[in-house]
């Protein structure tokens, strides 16, 4: 299956509340053509998951359209796959059993399922931990199954909510890294979101920053330094001192409502 294009239209998203309405994403615009890797960033409450969410097809927007190879998004589907912070993985199922069941779900046969899970295990060394519980394997380890999980079903399109928030620094930077591997040699389009901006710009062909509140694009950035890039690099702390000062006005703004809630209550 080949990557999916992504076109979100004039993306509005309202949440309604019983004393208030949120205004969570303002007139959203955005053409991502397939294989790009696309990150959302901004501070909490800027909407990222709110869009995420609306291209998974699991909360649709209030206006607007979205659209994958031109068809209107209407709810969730398989060419679509989603890997959240928490894992989200079945806590009675073994690694090898969990990264299956989508594959069993769909009916394939076991000799099949067997083959693929056996490729992914290898892919993201899972291999010696086919036969452990979630509950026996470290953060690292179960965000490569929830990974492994989506691959499964060859989703063209990965949706990424903060995978790797969770974990420590050395782990994250290994994922990261897998990830991009597993991104080129597969050519998905991936939509990640992050708060941090040194991963979006390790990560991404193309950096979206959010405003908070309304959620709109405050800028859309394309990254064209050469992969694996340099943390350390004149090139990469140019980007962050420009995406921190955008993403600190946004904090900045969040924070202000914070304090004006607060003089409310
Ligand atoms: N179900 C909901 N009902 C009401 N308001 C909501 C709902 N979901 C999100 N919001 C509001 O919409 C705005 C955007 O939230 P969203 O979770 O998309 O932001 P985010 O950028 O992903 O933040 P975080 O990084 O904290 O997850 C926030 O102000 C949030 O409070």
């Amino acid at each position: 299956m080949n990557a999916k294009h992504i076109q979100v239209q004039a993306v509005n998203k309202i949440f309604k509340t019983a004393d208030k309405e949120v205004v969570a994403l303002r007139d959203i615009n955005l053409d991502i053509p397939e294989g790009q890797f696309v990150c959302l960033l901004g501070p909490s409450g800027c909407g990222k998951s709110t869009l995420l969410n609306a291209v998974a097809g699991f909360a649709l927007p209030s206006s607007g359209a979205i659209t994958v190879n031109g068809a209107t998004v209407t709810g969730p589907g398989p060419d679509r796959g989603m890997v959240f912070q928490e894992y989200a993985l079945f806590p009675w199922m073994t690694v090898e059993q969990n990264i299956g069941f989508g594959l069993e779900i769909k009916g394939t046969d076991k000799a099949a399922i067997r083959r693929k899970v056996d490729a992914l295990l290898a892919m993201l060394g899972l291999t010696d931990f086919r036969a452990r519980f979630p509950k026996d394997l470290s953060g690292g380890m179960r965000q490569r199954v929830a990974i492994a999980r989506v691959l499964a079903l060859d989703s063209p399109t990965m949706l990424m909510d903060e995978p790797f928030g969770a974990l420590d620094a050395l782990t994250r930077r290994n994922l990261q890294d897998e990830l991009l591997r597993i991104w080129s040699e597969l050519k998905k389009t991936i939509i990640f979101v992050t708060h941090s901006i040194e991963e979006a710009i390790y990560l991404a062909d193309r950096i979206v920053v959010m405003t908070y509140r309304p959620g709109t694009v405050k800028r859309d950035i394309l990254v064209d330094l050469p992969r694996l890039r340099d943390p350390s690099s004149a090139a990469f702390n140019a980007l962050k001192r420009e995406l921190g000062q955008l993403v600190m006005e946004e904090q900045q703004r969040h924070h202000n409502d914070e304090l004006k809630m607060a003089a409310v209550d």
